[in-house]
């Protein structure tokens, strides 16, 4: 019989997690006929402890029940691993990006009804340093004021949360001497924020990377350099309609590998949650994990 570990954290959902568990379990079961393992966390790195036994003892399928913080610790659990699971995906977080890039719906009990799919795409990950990122990584001072957005605010604002806690940064206009080096050469100045990413969804913001799919194989890097109280706002709106790549105080690159290195102390960001600190090395993996998604959804 085929093998599925459900992977959730009860925490997130606002509390709602336990009760949406039953209903991916009975699907799993019931519907797709699989032997089901409900695995629970109860602290940080549980989702990546229980994805790599569920690796070695070949698993079919693991579904994440959480947050983009579970999803990314999950994924984690898939780091150098012979025998690499499908995954599911039932967003119960703020942001939800990688359920956003890859058209899986927002709502729990949809998202659900997904698993019983047949429609897989293979997804790139890449590696910065020892782990793995599925959707997004920030550089730079303003990285840092990111990492300290509460859920409550997430909650409140969505995407809006970051872009608030972003432009009170960039007004105090702090930007660290970036080293920027990738497959077309090397980027060297000041800079508020470096953003490399492997989807279009970032922080919620659907337009981020519009150009950045799943599957492209490529990180899509953006450098954001001398801004003002002006041209944050006019980043703000290029941002908004999906023209940040075009906006003149932005470099924009894609590339397979990126080095970052500083030689001042500079933070990272990594899927949402606080990452190492610079120098990072990014490596893309090339369809590295198969993802059940909506029979209907569209390849963008
Ligand atoms: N039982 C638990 N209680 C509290 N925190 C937990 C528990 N299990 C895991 N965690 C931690 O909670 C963090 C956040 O989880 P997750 O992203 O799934 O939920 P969220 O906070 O609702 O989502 P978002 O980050 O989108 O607001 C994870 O990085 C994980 O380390």
């Amino acid at each position: 019989m085929k093998k599925a570990m459900i992977i959730m954290n009860p925490s997130s959902g606002k509390e709602k997690a336990l009760e949406y568990v039953r209903k991916v379990e009975d699907t799993l079961r019931n519907e797709v006929g699989y032997d089901v393992v409900v695995m629970e966390t109860t602290q940080e790195l549980d989702a990546t402890k229980f994805c790599i036994s569920a690796c070695e003892d070949e698993f079919d399928l693991v579904v994440s029940v959480g947050g983009d913080g579970t999803l990314h610790e999950t994924i984690n659990g898939l780091l150098d691993q012979k025998h690499r699971p499908k995954l599911g995906v039932i967003p119960l977080g703020t942001v939800n990006d990688f359920a956003r890039a890859l058209h899986i719906p927002l709502n729990p009990d949809e998202a659900i009804r997904t698993l019983t799919s047949s429609k897989l795409r293979q997804v790139d990950m890449a590696r910065i340093n020892d782990q793995l990122f599925a959707n997004v990584v920030a550089a730079g001072s303003l990285a840092d004021t990111l990492s300290s957005v509460s859920s409550e605010e997430k909650s409140k604002l969505g995407a809006f949360a970051y872009f608030k806690e972003g432009v009170k940064e960039l007004l105090g206009g702090s930007a660290a001497h970036l080293v920027i080096e990738h497959d077309g050469g090397t980027w060297e100045g000041p800079a508020p924020i470096f953003i490399a990413a492997l989807t279009n969804s970032v922080g919620g913001f659907e337009n981020l990377a519009p150009d950045a799919s799943v599957d492209d194989g490529l990180l899509h890097g953006f450098i954001v350099h001398n801004l003002n109280f002006l041209n944050t706002l006019t980043a703000g709106f290029s941002l908004l309609l999906g023209n940040l790549k075009d906006h003149k105080d932005v470099e924009y690159f894609t590339s397979r590998s990126i080095r970052v290195s500083s030689t001042e102390p500079v933070k990272t960001n990594v899927d949402g949650e606080p990452g190492p600190a610079l120098p990072i090395e990014m490596h893309i993996l090339p369809a590295h994990v198969q993802v059940i998604v909506p029979e209907e959804s569209a390849e963008s």
